[in-house]
């Protein structure tokens, strides 16, 4: 599984909340770029703008000024239809709370058949990716029957199938156990270094110290962008 698609970024990006009549700014003229094949992890203490930029990097959001793309697109140039498009075939999500991603009644097999689908491959390309995040003993497992590391691998896997262009997941160890980090953080190099832009918020040293750029936020600006 081998990609050449560029990854996510955004050029000079302001967003601001309104609150009770005032503009409360989250971002304020943020540059940041997410390579293909690298994990770029997104710091900063809370309420500095992590999962607001996370929200206009997938597309969820838009800015009030800038311009983001994912897989080289303007997302700004795309209609809503489009945007969908390019969400459902170019980008992979993963949530904090593994219970969140995936679904009671489909065993993993069927979560990575039903990804196969969505994105319009083979089943097979799915169910590649069992053994290298450390999942093919559980194939036929329904999530309840998982460990909560498992389960957020399985949902790295979910992500990841196509594969996408970029996998955006906000803080993806956070109800995690020590072992189970590692696990995680594991399964997001096997997805890097298949040519997917890795994007991960996260407050963990365990992620963001493994990770190739490290991108701080404060108070809504990029303090510090490192390799
Ligand atoms: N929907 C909203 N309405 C109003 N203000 C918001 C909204 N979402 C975020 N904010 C404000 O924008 C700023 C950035 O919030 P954001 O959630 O992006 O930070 P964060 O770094 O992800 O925080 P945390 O680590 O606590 O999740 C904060 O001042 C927050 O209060």
């Amino acid at each position: 599984m081998t990609s050449t698609e560029p990854g996510a970024g955004c050029v000079g990006v302001s967003r601001s909340y309104r609150v009770d009549g005032h503009l409360v700014p989250a971002l304020v003229d943020v540059d940041v770029s997410a390579p293909a094949g690298l994990i770029t992890a997104v710091i900063g203490p809370s309420g500095s703008g992590k999962s607001t930029l996370l929200r206009l990097l997938t597309g969820m959001d838009s800015p009030d000024e800038g311009t983001v793309t994912i897989a080289g697109q303007d997302i700004g140039t795309l209609s809503p239809a489009g945007r969908a498009r390019l969400r459902r075939s170019r980008l992979g999500l993963v949530r904090q709370d593994p219970g969140d991603n995936l679904l009671a009644y489909l065993t993993v097999r069927q979560h990575l058949r039903l990804a196969a689908q969505i994105r319009g491959v083979a089943e097979a390309t799915g169910e590649a990716l069992l053994a290298p995040l450390g999942i093919d003993g559980r194939a036929d497992h329904l999530p309840h029957q998982l460990s909560g590391g498992e389960r957020q691998r399985v949902a790295i896997a979910f992500a990841a199938v196509g594969p996408p262009s970029v996998l955006v997941a906000d803080e993806p160890t956070g109800q995690l156990d020590h072992g189970n980090v590692d696990a995680v953080v594991a399964a997001l190099r096997v997805i890097a270094d298949a040519g997917v832009a890795v994007i991960a918020a996260t407050h963990d040293p365990a992620v963001w110290q493994r990770a190739d750029r490290v991108v701080r936020l404060q108070a809504g600006r990029v303090v510090r962008e490192a390799m």
